[in-house]
């Protein structure tokens, strides 16, 4: 990600030279860095719409133990929490136990079928592309603080043709520390070489509204994703419900 993080800035900073320099205002809101703003994204529910792909890895966990599959619309609010979460709601779904070690061993086969089958229909949300087409033009960079595990952000942002978007991406296991603890958060921030002052994050579950409340930066709540419960309506600094709302104008207020 390191290498990713040095050609963008190449690519960026040459892009404004071709530009001049720029008025002393923006230098000021700016911190003497035109590359500082940064547009932090949730992966799943936010960024990319996962959930049938994750659904399908479900559902080979549930079939094994000789369950039926669920339907997408039942796991779609669970998917936004990670592997063991969904086992977990799909058990209560069925009245039915999940010792221990069962999660050990659904994970592992979870976590294998997902890995091979993880771009299958996982697709970015309508507009995303766009938007970040937008807030580049106008000097935004963009890192990935997510709670899958990293390598499977990376395998799902490289198939995708997304990885080299992005400054970092950093998954639940790249810190000591993931989502709700700002530390996550914080150290995306400080990977993508920014600021906490020049950094909004996007999300779409209260643990990422938490993450940013916690470092004091704002949030943006997408309303289309997996848990947009209201927790996460009443902590986010803004709430979307379609990418066209992101602009270089509006995500420039919310740093202020
Ligand atoms: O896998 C998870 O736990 C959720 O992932 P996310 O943080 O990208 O929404
Ligand atoms: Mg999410």
């Amino acid at each position: 990600m390191e290498q990713m993080s040095t050609e963008r800035a190449g690519k960026v900073s040459d892009d404004f030279a071709h530009y001049g320099r720029p008025p002393e205002t923006q230098l000021e809101r700016r911190g003497n860095n035109p590359m500082t703003k940064l547009a932090v994204f949730d992966l799943d529910g936010t960024l990319v719409d996962t959930a049938p792909d994750l659904a399908a890895s479900l559902n080979v966990c549930l079939l094994a133990d000789g369950l039926d599959v669920l339907p997408l619309g039942v796991v779609r609010p669970h998917a936004g929490h990670g592997a063991v979460a969904m086992l977990k709601a799909a058990y209560a779904y069925f009245q039915r136990d999940l010792p221990d070690a069962l999660v050990d061993e659904h994970l592992e086969r979870f976590l294998a079928h997902y890995e091979t089958n993880i771009a299958e229909t996982s697709r970015p949300f309508p507009g995303v592309l766009a938007a970040m087409d937008r807030l580049a033009e106008a000097g935004w960079t963009f890192a990935v603080c997510t709670n899958k595990r990293e390598h499977l952000a990376v395998r799902l942002l490289d198939e995708l043709d997304l990885s080299g978007r992005f400054a970092a991406i950093c998954g639940q296991d790249t810190f000591s520390a993931m989502k709700p603890d700002p530390a996550h958060l914080g150290g995306t921030i400080e990977r993508s070489k920014s600021s906490a002052e020049n950094s909004v994050m996007i999300g779409d579950t209260m643990t990422d509204i938490a993450a940013a409340h916690a470092l004091a930066i704002p949030s943006i709540l997408v309303d289309f994703g997996y848990a947009p419960d209201d927790g996460a309506r009443a902590n986010a600094t803004a709430v979307i419900s379609h990418y066209d709302a992101l602009t270089p104008a509006f995500a420039t207020e919310l740093i202020g």
